[in-house]
């Protein structure tokens, strides 16, 4: 099979190297596409590989029918709609760590260029204008540098601008104290950044709670003079707010690699003297691009080839070696959910997936994903995947719980689906034999020992003589080969079952007949 990838943002031609190195992969550079181009041409697409330009939106999504993946070459993700994505099955994937070096190194930048007016400088002496007044600095040594966002750039910032002799003080939702002391920075509030800085750069995502973080009321708090770096995202700074506290000459100045509208039409905020600006280079460095290249197609052909994704970003990533540990009880939870799906006729409300024995020391959240993956498909089909499947449960109105517990039953691991409808409950458990694979050994109160694998028949029965032989010959009759029979009873004479692994599907005339035996109260069947 060959996977078509596009790739709609220049990338970096040797970062790109594993895909192009990949068998089985076809791949069609497009950096030119209009939106309604990208809409028209989607459906020819197993991934999509962007960088910031590219809008990856809803209908981007939604007729990208063949979409598996999107791989973003760096950090944001603000260009990707990530609920449509979900919604679609589509795993996004990035490359946080590739471009940190050099965003930090752009901040740095822009700050000495800020504090040294030498764009401004530069520009004069090129129109030969020799003016040495214009352009008095300020010195950095001793100033408050205040980092809004001590993420992985943030931190790297500060370690830069220690170097360079400044207070550090910083604010994150998730640093502390201690954390701030060890780094050899001042943790403070957001207030506080804002009050006592002299510079202050931000370093968050875009998001609804960071959308003009830095608003007309922020800028109200800042010191007179204070200046202003953004080279995170555009649109965490207020355009308007900036504009007008510059003119205000409250902001003494502002460096800006980012910005809410790119590529900008509106120059007003550029064009102010005070204003400093890149066209987004923060990670416009030859080994930046490499290194998310590289991230985000190793990520790409992974996932493209079933495999893990290292940075997903609409699923939870978990450590190679959880994941290592947890991946041999995939194929088990998907089949347990399919089994219950199966033998479940009403509307399923709520999904509890208990784990016990070996498992419980497990991050199994993914196998519950899984899970209901195989649930799910019964009904709404292929296109749910570990990405969608707990957004489609949510959906359909079905809880999902998930449970450790103690009681094993003896097994070294067993994983119990059980699914309650209006009218009742239904389990199902399985575990995973050390050598030997799978096994389905519990199906309600009865034990069995099944293989999960090709067509099933469950038959409910009243514990009579002849029963299982009645079932027999009517499978024998229309050339359906038993290969594994499993009976189990509450007690003698009482409800039981007869789990049958049989060598082909059988036709609905011989289902109808089968349920028509003597002794029979229900059956079903169930493709694994
Ligand atoms: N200019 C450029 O070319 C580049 C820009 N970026 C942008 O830089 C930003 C930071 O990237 P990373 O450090 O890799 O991300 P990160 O996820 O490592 O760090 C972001 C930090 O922001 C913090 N944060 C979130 N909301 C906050 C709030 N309301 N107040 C204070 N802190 C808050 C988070 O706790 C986190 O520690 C992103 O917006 C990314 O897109 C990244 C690379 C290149
Ligand atoms: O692709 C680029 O150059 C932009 C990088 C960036 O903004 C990010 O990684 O968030």
């Amino acid at each position: 099979m060959t996977f078509n990838i596009l790739i709609s943002d220049p990338l970096s031609e040797e970062g790109i190297k594993p895909l192009r190195d990949a068998e089985n992969v076809s791949i069609t550079v497009e950096t030119k596409l209009t939106p309604e181009e990208l809409l028209d041409c989607i459906d020819q697409y197993d991934a999509l590989l962007v960088r910031s330009q590219t809008q990856v939106t809803k209908e981007v999504l939604e007729k990208g029918t063949r979409l598996k993946v999107v791989g973003r070459a760096g950090v944001g993700v603000d260009n990707i709609d990530l609920d449509a994505a979900t919604e679609h099955g589509v795993i996004v994937v990035n490359a946080p760590d590739g471009n940190t070096n050099s965003a930090a190194e752009h901040t740095i930048a822009m700050l000495m260029s800020l504090a040294r007016n030498i764009p401004q400088a530069h520009y004069a002496i090129k129109q030969h204008r020799w003016d040495r007044k214009s352009y008095v600095g300020v010195e950095l040594k001793g100033k408050t540098f205040g980092i809004i966002g001590l993420g992985r750039i943030g931190a790297e910032v500060a370690y830069r601008a220690k170097g360079q002799r400044l207070n550090v003080i910083a604010f994150d939702p998730y640093l502390t104290e201690e954390k701030a002391e060890k780094m050899g920075i001042q943790y403070a509030t957001l207030d506080e950044v804002l009050e006592k800085a002299d510079f202050i750069t931000v370093h968050t995502p875009l998001l609804k709670q960071t959308k003009h973080l830095i608003n007309k009321e922020a800028f109200a708090k800042m010191k007179t003079g204070v200046q202003i770096i953004n080279c995170a995202r555009g649109g965490i700074i207020d355009e308007e707010a900036l504009y007008d506290a510059i003119v205000q000459k409250k902001v003494a100045g502002a460096a800006l690699d980012v910005f809410e509208e790119e590529p900008i039409k509106n120059f007003k905020l550029i064009e102010l003297p005070e204003v400093i600006a890149t066209p987004h280079l923060g990670a416009s460095t030859v080994e930046a691009q490499e290194n998310v290249a590289i991230d985000v197609s190793h990520d790409v052909i992974n996932i493209l080839n079933g495999g893990v994704a290292k940075n997903p970003v609409n699923l939870p990533s978990l450590p190679a070696e959880v994941m290592k540990r947890i991946e041999p009880y995939f194929n088990l939870s998907e089949k347990l959910g399919t089994f219950i799906a199966h033998t479940t006729k009403e509307v399923i409300e709520e999904v509890s997936i208990f784990y016990s024995g070996d498992l419980t020391k497990l991050d199994v959240s993914p196998l519950t994903r899984n899970t209901v993956k195989g649930l799910l498909k019964r009904y709404l089909g292929d296109h749910v995947n570990d990405v969608n499947a707990t957004y489609f449960a949510n959906k359909k109105g079905i809880t999902i719980n998930e449970q450790k517990t103690t009681s094993s039953k003896g097994f070294t691991n067993l994983l119990t689906v059980e699914v309650k409808t209006k009218s009742g409950s239904s389990r199902v458990s399985g575990t995973l034999l050390n050598g030997l694979g799978t096994r389905i050994v519990k199906v309600d109160a009865y034990s069995v020992d099944v293989v999960p694998t090709g067509h099933l028949v469950l038959v409910r029965h009243k514990d009579q003589p002849g029963a299982i032989g009645r079932v027999g010959t009517l499978l024998a009759q229309f050339d359906v080969n038993i290969a594994t029979m499993q009976v189990g009873r509450s007690d003698i004479g009482g409800d039981a079952i007869m789990m049958l692994t049989v060598d082909r599907q059988i036709e609905e005339k011989v289902l109808k007949q089968l349920k028509e035996v003597h002794d029979i109260h229900d059956l079903m069947t169930i493709d694994l």
